[in-house]
C-alpha cells in the first residue's frame, strides 16, 4: 500500500510555525478577500481561509461582490485595495460572477500584494523560473511543499499534470518543469488514448479536472506518486479525481481527499500572505 501524503497533518505543522513567525515579526498582515457570496464553494473556502488566518495572526477583510457586478466595478475595488497601505495581501476567490473576467482582475492586483500569485507579473516570474521573491499559486506550491516534505524529488522524473487551469495545471507544470521533471500537460482536448499512454509511464501524476474517479489504479504505473487536486462532492462527501481505493495499492505515495492538497492550499496562502507583508516592510 502506498504512503499517504498527509496534507492535513503537514499543514497543521506549517500553520503552527507560521503563527510563531507572525508573532515574532511584529508585523500586522492583513488579507483582503474579494468573493462572490452566492457561490457555495467560495463561501466555504473563504470561511476556511478566514478561520485559518485568524489562528496564525493574519487579519482578514471580506469584500462580497454582487452577482451582477461588472469587471470595471471589481477593477475599482482592487485599485482601492492596492492603494490601501493597511492591506498587505489581496485574494480574489475564483470564480467571480460570470460577467467578470477573473484573469483581468488577478492581473490588476499589485504584484507585491498578489498573494495567490495569479497575476501576469507573478506568473511570468514563475514561467521564466526567475530568482527572487514572488508568490506562486497556493495549490501547486502546496503540492511542491508536500512532495519536498516526503523527500519526493521531481528531478529527472516523468510528470503528467492533468488539467490546465490558471489556478492549478499551468503553474503546476511550470513548477515541476523548474524542478527538472519532464512534464506533460494534458487537458480536456487530449485524446483519451494519448492520456492513457502518458499515464502508463508517469512517475508523478497530478490531476485536477473536477471529475470524480477520472483516474483509476489500472491506468497508472506501479510505484507512481499520485497527487489528487480534485474537489468534488459526491453524496454530500468531498471526493477527488482519483479512485483512491483502486490506486492506493499501486502507488508509492498518494494524497487523500479530503486531507491532502486542500489543507496545503490554505497553509500556503497564509505563508504567501505573511511573506508579502514581510517584503513590503523591507521596502
Ligand atoms: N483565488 C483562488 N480561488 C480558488 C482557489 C485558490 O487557490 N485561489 N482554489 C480553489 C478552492 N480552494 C481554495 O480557494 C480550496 C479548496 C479545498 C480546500 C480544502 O481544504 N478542502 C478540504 C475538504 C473540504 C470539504 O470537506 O468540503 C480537503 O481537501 O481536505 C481548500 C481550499 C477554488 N478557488
Amino acid at each position: 500500500m502506498g504512503t499517504i501524503l498527509d496534507g492535513r497533518a503537514l499543514s497543521k505543522d506549517l500553520k503552527l510555525a507560521l503563527g510563531d513567525k507572525v508573532q515574532e515579526s511584529g508585523l500586522e498582515p492583513k488579507l483582503a478577500v474579494v468573493f462572490d457570496p452566492t457561490n457555495d464553494g467560495s463561501r466555504l473556502y473563504v470561511g476556511m481561509k478566514q478561520r485559518a488566518a485568524a489562528k496564525v495572526g493574519i487579519a482578514t477583510e471580506d469584500i462580497a461582490v454582487d452577482p451582477d457586478v461588472t469587471t470595471e466595478a471589481v477593477l475599482k475595488i482592487v485599485a482601492d485595495l492596492n492603494a490601501d497601505d493597511t492591506v498587505t495581501g489581496i485574494l480574489v476567490q475564483a470564480p467571480l460572477p460570470e460577467a467578470v473576467n477573473d484573469q483581468e482582475i488577478f492581473s490588476a492586483i499589485a504584484p507585491a500584494k498578489d498573494v495567490d500569485g495569479l497575476g501576469a507579473y507573478n506568473q511570468g516570474m514563475l514561467f521564466g523560473d526567475q530568482q527572487g521573491e514572488y508568490a506562486v499559486a497556493a495549490t501547486p506550491q502546496g503540492v511542491m511543499t508536500m512532495l519536498a516534505h516526503y523527500d519526493i524529488n521531481p528531478y529527472g522524473k516523468k510528470a503528467v499534470v492533468v488539467g490546465r487551469s490558471q489556478l492549478f495545471g499551468r503553474p503546476m507544470a511550470a513548477l515541476l518543469n523548474n524542478a527538472d521533471a519532464t512534464v506533460t500537460l494534458a487537458h480536456r482536448y487530449t485524446p483519451r488514448e494519448m492520456l492513457l499512454a502518458e499515464l502508463k509511464d508517469a512517475d508523478i501524476v497530478v490531476v485536477g479536472v473536477g471529475i470524480p474517479n477520472f483516474i483509476t489504479g489500472d491506468q497508472i504505473k506501479d510505484g507512481a506518486v499520485l497527487v489528487d487536486v480534485g474537489m468534488n462532492v459526491v453524496d454530500g462527501k468531498a471526493t477527488g479525481d482519483i479512485d483512491f481505493d483502486s490506486a492506493v495499492d499501486k502507488a508509492s505515495f498518494i494524497t487523500p481527499v479530503p486531507g491532502g492538497v486542500g489543507p496545503m492550499t490554505i497553509a500556503t496562502l497564509l505563508e504567501n500572505t505573511y511573506q508579502a507583508a514581510l517584503n513590503q516592510n523591507k521596502q
